[in-house]
């Protein structure tokens, strides 16, 4: 059994604040991006990822957010109106901001880098006036996306948040969503990312997100344990650091680790495979799933979208991520 609860009886299962960009994947993969002449495009951002991952798996979703006034910024309001999550809390804006592009690179399956241009993106300007008291109340959980913090008033708008959350009792799950592109420096990003993981009851990161979070602490050797009991003495409920193929490993408060092996996958691109499982991870801990089963619907939505070409657009449904686990509980998946 989880040692993590979510409110009930709310309006919203989770709602989701961050950036709201867009992904553009090479066509002609397996090479450099310098031999890529067309891209297809696809919603993407951490954040918006992960919420459209909740919504295809069944949760009532909404969204927090800013979007350029443009055609990008209406592609990505129509798509998610499409899928079903609430936007009214996805402000247009006005300043003349841009849409974050995120060009991803194929070099071959495992070999994939992003291509970030993210200067005066409207993701950033988000405001704490923006942010909605009432809708992060009548919300079972909100995620927070690290990325938000990399800048103001982007990052006053994720404290409120927090703070509102806090206030109401709305569980917090904090993706670290480290991307170098949005930082000034290292220590900068170390202290807006403590303040917010120091709030959060379910924290997710790869170790690499949380040595770059914990890099003030004086004991270098950065176990996952020591980094689970560093946030335990302040919210955390549940800490997962993920490792790639490998798998990823939980701690609860109760001082147990849960360890989880990956699928086999025939993977198309490695990217968007932290976006599925935080978002396959979370449906399942939300779903009543005890911590191990919870991670392997994880493990599993993160397979079907690293075959897949994009990130959003492949986030699977509930009964496809069932139908990957038993296929591959038969030995019908193979990794490739
Ligand atoms: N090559 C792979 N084959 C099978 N499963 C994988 C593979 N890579 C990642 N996964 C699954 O996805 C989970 C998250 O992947 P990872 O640890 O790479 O997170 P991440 O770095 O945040 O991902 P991203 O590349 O989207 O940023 C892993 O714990 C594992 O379950
Ligand atoms: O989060 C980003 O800005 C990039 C994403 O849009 C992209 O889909 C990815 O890297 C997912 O992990």
């Amino acid at each position: 059994m989880s040692t993590i609860s979510f409110p009930s009886d709310r309006k919203f299962d989770f709602t989701a604040i961050g950036r709201l960009c867009i992904d553009l994947n090479a066509n002609e993969i397996n090479r450099p991006m310098e031999q890529t002449m067309t891209f297809t495009k696809y919603v993407g951002g951490s954040p918006a990822n992960i919420a459209i991952g909740m919504s295809r798996l069944g949760n009532k979703t909404a969204f927090i957010g800013k979007i350029a006034d443009d055609q990008m910024g209406r592609f990505i309001r129509n798509y998610l109106d499409n899928e079903g999550i609430d936007t009214s809390n996805v402000v247009t804006d006005k300043t003349g901001a841009v849409t974050g592009l995120a060009f991803t690179e194929i070099k071959s399956p495992l070999e994939c880098s992003i291509l970030m241009y993210r200067d005066n993106v409207a993701d950033l300007l988000l405001n704490p006036l923006e942010v909605s008291e009432s809708l992060i109340a009548e919300s079972k959980a909100l995620l927070v996306s690290g990325t938000a913090l990399a800048a103001s008033p982007s990052r006053e708008a994720v404290l409120l948040a927090l703070d509102y959350a806090r206030k109401h009792g709305t569980t917090v799950i904090f993706d670290i969503d480290f991307r170098p592109y949005s930082w000034v420096s290292p220590e900068e990003t170390a202290v807006y990312y403590n303040l917010a993981a120091e709030k959060s009851d379910i924290i997710v990161g790869t170790r690499e997100e949380f040595d770059s979070m914990e890099r003030f602490e004086q004991n270098l050797e950065h176990s996952d344990r020591f980094t689970a009991s560093k946030w335990f003495n302040h919210s955390a409920k549940i800490v997962i650091i993920k490792h790639g193929k490998e798998g990823s490993i939980a701690y609860t408060t109760d001082g147990l680790e849960h360890r989880t092996k990956s699928y086999p996958a025939k993977v198309v691109k490695t990217f968007g495979a932290g976006d599925s499982y935080a978002a396959g991870f979370i449906y399942g801990i939300m779903s009543g799933l005890t911590l191990e089963k919870s991670m392997e619907f994880g493990s599993a939505a993160a397979c079907i979208v690293i075959s897949s070409h994009s990130c959003s657009d492949a986030m699977p449904t509930a009964e496809q991520v069932k139908d990957y686990i038993e296929r591959c509980n038969r030995g019908e998946i193979t990794a490739s």
